[in-house]
């Protein structure tokens, strides 16, 4: 059992203390946000993470986790202490720092010697270099600071803290390493000990990587439905190629999240101050944006204009299981929605208030008065709503699908229309003439 604190309460400081509290720990987590600390304290989780709030209150009740704002009390006793706290991005496109700085600077007049300080927020190759100089000008203790990049992703966070892939330790002191292996120890991950710009790089290049991987299908998906082929049936046929793998070539409206779209940004900075542009890096991006305007697009070629339009926009969270709309493509989708005069009106299960446009609870009452219907989120209850539900509830059933929720043969003897990615739309039955038949747009 250590003695540890966690500076942060978002996402990857909330899951962080509370897991390792879970293994056996005794964890404070630090905010400035008194607010957030007060909520902890008296039993809400600040976002939506299914598994969360009991692990926290579970935690809170054997007495293993505590919250809290006073750092000097926090940071007293601790033998670890792990940086958590956001790196969000500067107008360049790199990485702001300046709460890192803030965070490491406050804490080391109070830490003991010999703690240890371990990075978790994703930051340039550098960085780890830069702490050690930031707290060295105002401490006169010893320290270890140690890159301890997370991988976890919104929605499947506590799975992926207790069975990652794997858990990357990036330090110069092999003594150091070997401590957060033993705060490991219970989680049977296998570790990777490297140096702390290799560990720094490491997450740059698996979050740069896995955002190639959904451009690229995006881009043959847009092949696809100008040939003919259907993106869903080519995804699965190059998934199967164990050397390819089937995860992350799911074609849809573009990456979101608070992840893909800054840190891919960041490595496009850090590489351009190597003196080597990341062309491909930017095409992803580039990719990524097109991709954010494609039902829109595929809107206006349909009606000419959309002035006036009612639309149902069905998901605003940037991807299922959790309530982060941060560079969510369904949000930018109605700000583009708006631009061009319609009247957006949102369902989400989770995503409750937004200040861009109002947000019913009634998937039905959305959809009965639009005039189209658009996805941006594959929830399971928008990912598995009977099409019924459009044909009996919408004047016309039109479906712009952005997350490709239905198969073809779920649309056969249909009269909704439907246009997906990747794929040919599919008109419906023509009800109104004598021969009933199947007509591909
Ligand atoms: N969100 C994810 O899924 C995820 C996954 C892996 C890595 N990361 C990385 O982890 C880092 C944190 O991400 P997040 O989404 O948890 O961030 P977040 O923005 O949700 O939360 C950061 C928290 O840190 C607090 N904070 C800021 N300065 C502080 C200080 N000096 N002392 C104490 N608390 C302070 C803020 O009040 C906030 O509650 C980022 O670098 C991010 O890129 C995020
Ligand atoms: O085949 C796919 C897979 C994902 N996405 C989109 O990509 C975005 C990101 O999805 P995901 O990676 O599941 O969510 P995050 O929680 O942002 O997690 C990513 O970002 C985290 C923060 O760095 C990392 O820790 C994780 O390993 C990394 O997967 C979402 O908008 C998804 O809709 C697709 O469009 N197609």
């Amino acid at each position: 059992m250590r003695k540890i604190t966690v500076i942060g309460t978002g996402y990857v400081g909330l899951v962080t203390g509370t897991c390792l509290a879970n293994l056996g720990h005794e964890v404070t987590c630090v905010d400035i946000d008194e607010e957030r600390i007060d909520a902890l304290n008296d039993g809400h989780c600040p976002f939506h993470e299914p598994g969360l709030l009991s692990l926290i209150k579970s935690n809170l009740l054997e007495k293993r986790l505590r919250f809290t704002t006073i750092l000097k009390k926090a940071v007293h006793h601790a033998e670890a202490i792990f940086i958590a706290v956001g790196t969000p991005e500067n107008e360049d496109g790199s990485a702001d720092l300046s709460y890192v700085k803030s965070a490491v600077q406050n804490l080391s007049p109070y830490i003991n010697d010999g703690t240890l300080i371990i990075i978790k927020s994703t930051v340039p190759p550098g960085t780890n270099q830069k702490v050690r100089e930031w707290m060295q000008s105002d401490s006169g203790r010893t320290f270890h600071v140690v890159s301890n990049p997370e991988f976890l992703r919104e929605g499947s966070a506590l799975h992926d803290f207790f069975y990652g892939d794997r858990i990357v330790i990036g330090s110069t002191d092999n003594n150091a390493g070997r401590f957060l292996e033993d705060i490991y120890s219970k989680i049977n991950t296998p570790f990777l000990q490297t140096d702390p710009l290799s560990a720094e790089m490491i997450k740059y290049a698996s979050n740069a990587f896995l955002a190639t991987k959904i451009s690229f299908i995006n881009e043959i998906s847009s092949v696809c439905g100008d040939l003919g082929a259907d993106i869903e049936q080519v995804a699965q046929g190059m998934g199967m190629d164990s050397r390819i793998g089937e995860q992350f070539l799911r074609a849809g409206i573009g990456f979101g999240g608070s992840c893909f779209p800054k840190d891919t940004k960041a490595l496009v900075q850090v590489a351009q101050e190597t003196g080597h542009p990341f062309k491909l890096l930017s095409a992803v991006m580039d990719v990524n944006e097109r991709q954010k305007n494609l039902l829109i697009d595929k809107a206006l070629k349909r009606y000419g204009s959309l002035k006036g339009k009612h639309v149902a926009v069905l998901g605003l969270a940037f991807k299922p299981n959790t309530d982060d709309i941060r560079e969510s493509p369904g949000i930018s989708l109605i700000k583009r929605l708006q631009k061009l005069g319609s009247i957006p009106i949102a369902y989400d299960p989770v995503v409750k208030n937004i200040p861009y446009c109002a947000v019913n609870n009634s998937i039905h009452e959305v959809l009965s008065g639009a005039d189209f219907a658009m996805i941006c989120t594959e929830w399971p209850s928008i990912s598995d709503l009977p099409l019924d539900v459009y044909e009996n509830t919408m004047k016309e059933a039109v479906l712009f699908d952005g997350r490709n929720c239905y198969a073809r043969e779920d649309f056969e003897g249909r009269t909704i229309e439907y246009h997906s990615v990747g794929r040919q739309p599919y008109e419906g039955l023509i009800t109104n003439k004598q021969s009933i038949k199947f007509k591909l747009l």
